[in-house]
This record gives structure tokens, C-alpha cells and sequence, in this order.
């Protein structure tokens, strides 16, 4: 099992578990609007970290945007395979849209 699924797995049972022991509970508490944000947060601080951090930082924030992302998709019911289901029908589509790339 990869380290995605086994999060996923993690993140589904840790919802029920108790805010005051689980990071996980307490963001299910919290709800989607917090959830959304911290992601929203994360992301921010991954481009920061690539734009002027260190390599080790922006692994760190990388890590952090992969599990909020990870919560937000449990509390929207969305599962990690229909994400890679998606990725896998781009796979099978042209990588360049040829207007946007002449806008870029
Ligand atoms: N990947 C993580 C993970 N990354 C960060 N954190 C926790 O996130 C918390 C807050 O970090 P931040 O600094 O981003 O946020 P903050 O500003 O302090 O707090 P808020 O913005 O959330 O209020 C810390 O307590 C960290 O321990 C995580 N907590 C859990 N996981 C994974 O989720 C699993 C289940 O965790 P629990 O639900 O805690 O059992 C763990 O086994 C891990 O695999």
C-alpha cells in the first residue's frame, strides 16, 4: 500500500477519534471552512518555500499541502482514487493547450 493510501486509511479512522488526542479530529471539529483555509495556507507557504526557502523546507511543505489536501478530500467524501483516476485520464491527454500557451 502506498503512503497516500495508507494517510487516507489514517485520516478516515482518526476523523472519529477524540479532538483532544487526533490533529485529524480536531480538524473535523473545526469543519470544512478550516480545513479549506489551511490548505489554502499551506500552499502558499510550499510556493514561498520554493521561491526562497531551502530544499528541506519546501519537502516539509510539501508534505503538509499532501495531508490537508487529504482531510479536505475525507470531509468532501472524495476518494484518493478518483483523484488518480483523474490523473490518469490526463495521462491520455495532450499536456499543452495551444491557446494557453500562446497567453503565458
Ligand atoms: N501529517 C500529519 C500532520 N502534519 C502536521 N500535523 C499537526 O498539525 C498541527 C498544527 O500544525 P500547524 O503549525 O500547521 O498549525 P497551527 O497553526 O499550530 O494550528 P491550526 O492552524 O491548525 O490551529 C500540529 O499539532 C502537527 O502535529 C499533523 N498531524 C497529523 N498528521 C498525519 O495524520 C495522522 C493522524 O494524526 P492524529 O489525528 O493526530 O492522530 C498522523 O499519523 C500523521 O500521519
Amino acid at each position: 500500500m502506498d503512503t497516500l493510501t495508507r494517510l487516507e486509511a489514517t485520516i478516515a479512522q482518526r476523523r472519529k477519534a477524540d479532538p483532544d488526542t487526533s490533529y485529524v479530529a480536531q480538524l473535523t471539529q473545526r469543519g470544512l471552512p478550516v480545513m479549506a483555509r489551511k490548505l489554502g495556507e499551506e500552499a502558499v507557504e510550499t510556493c514561498i518555500a520554493a521561491l526562497a526557502g531551502s530544499r528541506e523546507e519546501l519537502v516539509g511543505e510539501a508534505a503538509d499541502v499532501l495531508f490537508h489536501l487529504m482531510v479536505l478530500l475525507a470531509e468532501k467524501d472524495v476518494p484518493l482514487a478518483d483523484v488518480m483516476t483523474e490523473l490518469d485520464r490526463r495521462e491520455g491527454v495532450s499536456g499543452i493547450d495551444e491557446k494557453n500557451s500562446r497567453s503565458e
